[in-house]
């Protein structure tokens, strides 16, 4: 973070956008670029002009893609020797459910939990342990949480690929970053425009992490630049915005010591503003817009230290829900709206929160919410957020390649799938399992249902969420007899977890054992197997703690709650009428992690898994 380097490259920005009935037809312009970087510095560029992207429509590409696929990839599945086919199988996530030591902290345990309890006592050998953090789930190192995306992303591809977190450290790293194509085509509008950065602002390292942002930020030419921050307090300790906030504009001062214009020009909670997914709420997204683009907010502050300071203080306020706020000079003037001529990054480098804003800042056409202003801006996403939309267009850095997944595998080999979960977690089941794309594969053979959440609430408030709807939904599918998967996700430890709210979480925990009964007793009914796991901890610790492993307290003698993931492993267990008696889970696989469960499922469907895969937890006994 500290280094100092010099590069030289090629940016291309575009300067002219224009509609056509099969996409958008780009004028670029290549500059020629020299960088000069040192810790809290910013952007530098010169020069120059030409070409034209040719108009491309999402759905011509997604047909070639396949066509491409199709070629290459040798997708029938060997049939399993020894594990029968045509199985119904229900393959169940519960989100934010770890395990962990029994205190009055771990709610699970707290909870009345009898189903899973009996899965983990009365079978020994189809129940165990898995990795969901760190290394095993391809993020930068062991201490890093597990999360959704990455959680995900491992069960359904079966392989650990070098995650978002990691891509841009070593994207930073080498340099390459400011080399690529993204950043040549923002920089160009350094010299006469403004550079605005919008993001999450902690280092919890789930969706963006401040040390990118300041190593990004660091003299690279801007002359003039806006961050828009939103505060965290979900994957990092509630409070801790104001410390965040501080180091960003200590940065920012710096800089502008430097002879750069810099500073903070609005904010608001991630939860309430801006970081909406799969569609939930757009009024998340618009009081975002207003903010960041048009410069309006309810709040105005000097400074965003203060402006945080001050809502913080309001009563029952937090990091994840802070109100929208935007800088104002002396005249009461909004300090960095975004308008023609600027040149826009959203530095997360996690897709399923950013792609709504993504859209609204790309998308000529948009009717979500009333814009009011369409600004003519460079725009790119830290990552490319969906590869089957192209969105955003320009990204700074390549987004990992998660191909071949176990979804496309089995519906490529017949296997009819259907999908549920509610809105808040659906995309967990679609998009991250099938290797962050939306859309399913082949429409005839699945069915992805979504459960509208509720919109506007804190999850503490309705910790039950819709995980009766969701696997009464799913015992429908499974009855039916019509799938051959039935996946799901039941959210509950992991968002009401989220809200730090200890009874709540328990009454969350509860309702999650009983949704698993739904499914389990289905499951039975059809002579099928299940398979129940999670995808990161969250429910199971819900207090900050020493190395020892006591909880923390605060200057005022209370504990700290810990709303985030934590670092511990999952259960996975397997079982039902349809698993024969002579499959268990293997013991040579101490170390095995979300990445195993993927050859895990194919081997129940019937089939053996992909060579490259990693293993799968189970083995067929002699006996
Ligand atoms: O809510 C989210 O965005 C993350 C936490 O930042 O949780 P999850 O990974 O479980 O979706
Ligand atoms: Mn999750
Ligand atoms: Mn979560």
């Amino acid at each position: 973070m500290h280094g100092v380097f010099q590069k030289q490259a090629w940016v291309r920005v575009r300067w002219l956008r224009k509609s056509t009935a099969r996409g958008v037809v780009t004028f670029n312009c290549y500059i020629y670029i020299y960088i000069h970087s040192r810790r809290q510095g910013f952007i530098t560029w010169l020069l120059f002009v030409v070409s034209l992207d040719l108009p491309h429509s999402c759905v011509i590409n997604r047909e070639r893609e396949r066509e491409g696929d199709m070629g290459s990839t040798d997708w029938k599945l060997p049939d399993h020797q020894k594990i029968a086919k045509d199985k119904i199988i229900a393959v169940v996530v519960l989100d934010g459910w770890g395990e962990f030591k029994e205190d009055q902290y771990n709610c699970i345990h707290v909870a009345e939990t009898p189903v899973m309890d009996s899965l983990k006592t009365h079978a020994p050998n189809r129940w165990r342990l898995v990795k969901a953090h760190g290394n095993a789930v391809g993020l930068p190192s062991d201490d890093d949480m597990g999360n959704s995306e990455v959680g995900h992303n491992a069960l359904g591809a079966g392989r650990i690929f070098a995650q978002g977190a990691k891509l841009v450290d070593s994207a930073l790293a080498t340099g390459k970053i400011y080399g690529g194509e993204g950043f040549k085509y923002i920089k160009e509008s350094f010299e006469t425009g403004t550079l605005h950065l919008i993001g999450l602002l902690s280092d919890g390292g789930v969706h963006s992490r401040l040390d990118q942002l300041q190593v990004r930020a660091s003299e690279h030419g801007a002359k003039r630049i806006r961050v828009h921050i939103l505060t965290d307090g979900r994957d990092v300790l509630d409070g801790s915005s104001v410390g965040f906030v501080e180091t960003l504009e200590k940065d920012l001062e710096d800089l502008c010591k430097k002879g750069v214009d810099a500073k903070v020009a609005s904010g608001g909670g991630r939860m309430y503003v801006t970081m909406d997914r799969y569609e939930n709420d757009w009024d998340v997204v618009k009081r975002g817009w207003d903010a960041q683009v048009l410069g309006e907010a309810p709040y105005k502050f000097r400074s965003a230290v203060e402006a945080v300071k001050k809502l913080r203080a309001e009563p029952n306020a937090n990091d994840q829900y802070l109100p929208p706020f935007v800088i104002v000079d002396e005249n009461d003037k909004a300090v960095g709206p975004i308008v023609d001529g600027d040149a826009v990054v959203t530095f997360n480098f996690r897709a399923d929160r950013m792609v709504m804003m993504a859209k609204a800042l790309e998308y000529e056409n948009f009717d979500k919410f009333d814009r009011v202003r369409f600004p003519k801006i460079r725009y790119a996403g830290m990552l490319q957020y969906d590869g089957e939309l192209k969105l955003p267009s320009h990204y700074l850095v390549s987004p990992p390649e998660i191909d071949r997944t176990s979804g496309e595998y089995l519906v490529k080999n017949g296997i009819r799938t259907f999908a549920c979960s509610e809105t808040v977690k659906f995309g967990h089941v679609t998009f991250f399992w099938n290797g962050n794309r939306s859309g399913c594969f082949n429409p005839e053979l699945e069915e992805y249902v979504e459960i509208p959440s509720d919109v506007g609430i804190t999850f503490n408030q309705e910790p039950k969420m819709k995980a009766l709807e969701i696997s009464e939904k799913a015992k429908e599918a499974i009855l039916s007899r019509r799938f051959d998967q039935i996946r799901i996700n039941i959210p509950n430890g992991d968002m009401v977890g989220h809200t730090g709210d200890i009874a709540a979480t328990k009454v969350a925990c509860k309702v999650t054992d009983e949704a698993v009964k739904i499914i389990i007793d289905a499951i039975e009914q059809v002579g099928g197997i299940y398979v129940i796991t999670a995808d990161h901890g969250n429910a199971e610790d819900m207090v900050k703690r020493n190395k020892a492993g006591d909880p923390l307290l605060d200057k005022n003698g209370n504990i700290q709650i810990l709303t985030s993931h934590t670092l511990q492993p999952v259960p996975i267990a397997i079982g039902g009428p349809g698993l024969a008696p002579n499959i268990r889970f293997r013991q040579d696989l101490p170390g095995a992690g979300l990445a195993n469960v993927a050859a895990t499922v194919i081997n129940l469907h019937g089939f053996e898994a992909p060579k490259d895969y990693e293993p799968s937890l189970i083995e067929v006994t002699d006996s």
